[in-house]
């Protein structure tokens, strides 16, 4: 039953969504030295590791996705990829975000970058009956000048697959502040903005990113149960949190999925989403993700239908695609 329900993912990194099999296809093809041509051995590399401790070790294993993702071809095949996979479990609308700096380490121009995996979506676009968004991420570690090359580079993509930015990888307390320029410069361009923020225990870090950034959508957002300021906002507002349950547990954000605020916050009135996050570093896709929703979080189809409208409501897309969207559930 949970594979014919129709999903939407709006929270998934195109590199930690890489099919390892075309990791290894790609490395020889290109002559990229990678650690095994060995598919379990390439597999327990990008797969995060079982008793992954924190955000930060889950955020080494890509490494070896990027490695082989610095081609038009591969940009291209990859974003492809992960459309077709999962347009086949019924995702019928899907956001997918990268850092597209991470791309040019053999030459690429960003737009280069960007342009290839538009391309890649749109292919599976005119295939499957599925529609899509690209986001464009800023990594926290890489300098405001570079995410303002990043957001002037993607600009003349909006509303041609572009969406949206976002700020990505490891968390510190205040990064908002430091990164008003760069956003505020995104919205005035006409991004729509979410921010990842409040993944690693800094709940405040969620109300700068609605106060100082402007987020309308929050990455994760879980500890907002520890800042009720933030939970407030984001309630008051209706902010969208974009949750992904499995990568949660792994990245040690909550000790378990029987402890995950997910219902809690549904129940409060929160506007609550259900997302993979990555894919392939989590071994996981969104009919798992839906497993967790109704076996873990005991939660009703009455309940997912409810989510999968949240979901509706916070895309970063046309009213028409709103609409179509609707007619699914
Ligand atoms: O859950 C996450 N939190 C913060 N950053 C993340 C997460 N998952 C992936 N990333 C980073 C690693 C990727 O290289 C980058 C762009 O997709 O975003
Ligand atoms: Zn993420």
């Amino acid at each position: 039953m949970i594979d014919k329900l129709p999903k939407i993912d709006l929270h998934c990194h195109l590199d930690g969504s890489v099919r390892p099999e075309t990791i290894i296809d790609i490395a020889r093809k290109e002559n990229i030295i990678i650690p095994s041509d060995d598919i379990e051995e390439i597999k327990r590399l990008v797969i995060a590791p079982p008793d992954c401790e924190s955000l930060d070790e889950y955020l080494k294993v890509f490494e070896l996705p990027c490695s082989v993702m610095q081609t038009k071809e591969s940009l291209r095949r990859v974003a492809f990829e992960l459309y077709e996979d999962a347009a086949k479990e019924n995702v019928k609308y899907m956001e997918v975000r990268f850092a597209p700096l991470v791309h040019t380490a053999k030459g690429l121009t960003i737009e280069e970058v960007i342009g290839s995996v538009i391309l890649g979506m749109k292919d599976a676009e005119k295939l499957y009956g599925i529609r899509g968004n690209i986001i464009l991420g800023a990594m926290r570690f890489h300098s405001i000048d570079k995410a303002i090359e990043l957001f002037e580079a993607g600009k003349k993509f909006l509303s041609k697959g572009v969406a949206a930015v976002d700020l990505c990888a490891s968390e510190l307390a205040g990064f908002s502040q430091e990164f008003k320029e760069p956003i505020a410069l995104a919205k005035q361009y006409g991004y729509r903005i979410t921010i990842h923020a409040g993944e690693t225990g800094i709940g405040k870090n969620v109300l700068d990113a609605v106060e100082i950034l402007e987020a309308e959508r929050i990455g994760h957002g879980v500890y907002i149960t520890d800042c009720k300021e933030a939970y407030d906002i984001v309630k008051k507002k209706g902010i969208t949190l974009e949750i992904c349950p499995t990568s949660n547990v792994q990245t040690k954000a909550v000790s378990s999925y029987k402890t995950h605020p997910f219902s809690d916050f549904y129940k409060d009135g929160i506007k609550v989403t259900l997302n993979t996050d990555n894919r392939t570093v989590s071994n996981i896709d969104m009919t798992h993700e839906c497993g967790v929703l109704f076996n873990e979080f005991n939660m009703s189809e009455e309940d997912y239908k409810n989510i999968y409208l949240n979901s509706v409501e916070a895309s970063f897309t046309d009213e028409a695609t709103k609409q179509w969207l609707r007619s699914f559930i």
